[in-house]
């Protein structure tokens, strides 16, 4: 296992913006390559300034596809929705050419949701070139939570995508599959603060992808990851 090229940052706001330029650049040489671009981000807190800086880029919008690494089963105006964070932050100004693929769908909960939301994302143009990764303090990545009753599956599963409810974290959740996560060309992460930092430290050092499901991306080589730190 290779260790995973790290950017590190003493500043928050410089990450983001070092993050969004790389993104920008492999998206613009997959549309160069091939005529199409996919990408899958993930929601919370830490991708808001990434996405920001990034739909400020000069990219040909109209051939990017972007999606998400997860959702909570939430309406898409409730706060708490990833789909409203990219189509706030992301989808405004050129970049509202994008094609977005949303993960959330009408069926009343995520376990519901399942089999339409993989019929969806089958359409997507796979391998994807970048998954944008965040990671809790837990150590889950995606909505694939230690201690969740559906992690298994969710590191095991042939299946794009699964429904989870996290054991403590609010709302069900849609989620790509480990599978699908490295179905990918590029997996970058980024990490905000020393507690995650050490957490980082700790799933690099070994161990089992049940306890740190950070390790899926980071224990394998057959994506190459790269990694934003910030204090
Ligand atoms: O829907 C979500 O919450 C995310 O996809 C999740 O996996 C996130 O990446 C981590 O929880 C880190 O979140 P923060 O960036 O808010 O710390």
């Amino acid at each position: 296992m290779s260790r995973p090229v790290e950017h590190v940052f003493a500043d928050g706001a410089a990450a983001a913006q070092n993050l969004a330029r790389r993104i920008g650049a492999v998206l613009g040489e997959a549309i160069a390559a091939r005529g199409v671009a996919g990408i899958a981000l993930s929601g919370g807190r830490s991708p808001r300034p990434v996405l920001k800086a990034l739909s400020g880029l000069p990219l040909d919008w109209g051939e990017v596809v972007v999606t998400l690494v997860d959702e909570r089963w939430v309406a898409p105006d409730h706060a708490d929705s990833n789909e409203k964070l990219i189509r706030e932050t992301l989808l405004t100004g050129a970049a509202t050419k994008a094609r977005f693929v949303p993960m959330k769908n009408d069926a009343a909960d995520a376990y519901a949701g399942a089999a339409a939301c993989e019929v969806a994302f089958e359409a997507l143009p796979w391998p994807l070139d970048i998954v944008l990764l965040g990671m809790g303090e837990d150590g889950h990545t995606a909505s694939l939570f230690p201690q969740a009753k559906e992690l298994a599956e969710g590191l095991s599963t042939q299946a794009r995508v699964l429904a989870v409810t996290p054991p403590a974290a609010p709302h069900q959740r849609m989620t790509l599959s480990a599978g699908a996560i490295v179905d990918s060309r590029h997996i970058f992460l980024q990490i905000g603060g020393a507690a995650k930092k050490a957490v980082y430290d700790r799933a690099l050092a070994g161990g089992s992808v049940e306890e740190l499901p950070i390790r899926l991306a980071l224990c394998q080589d057959k994506v190459p990851v790269e990694v934003w730190i910030s204090d």
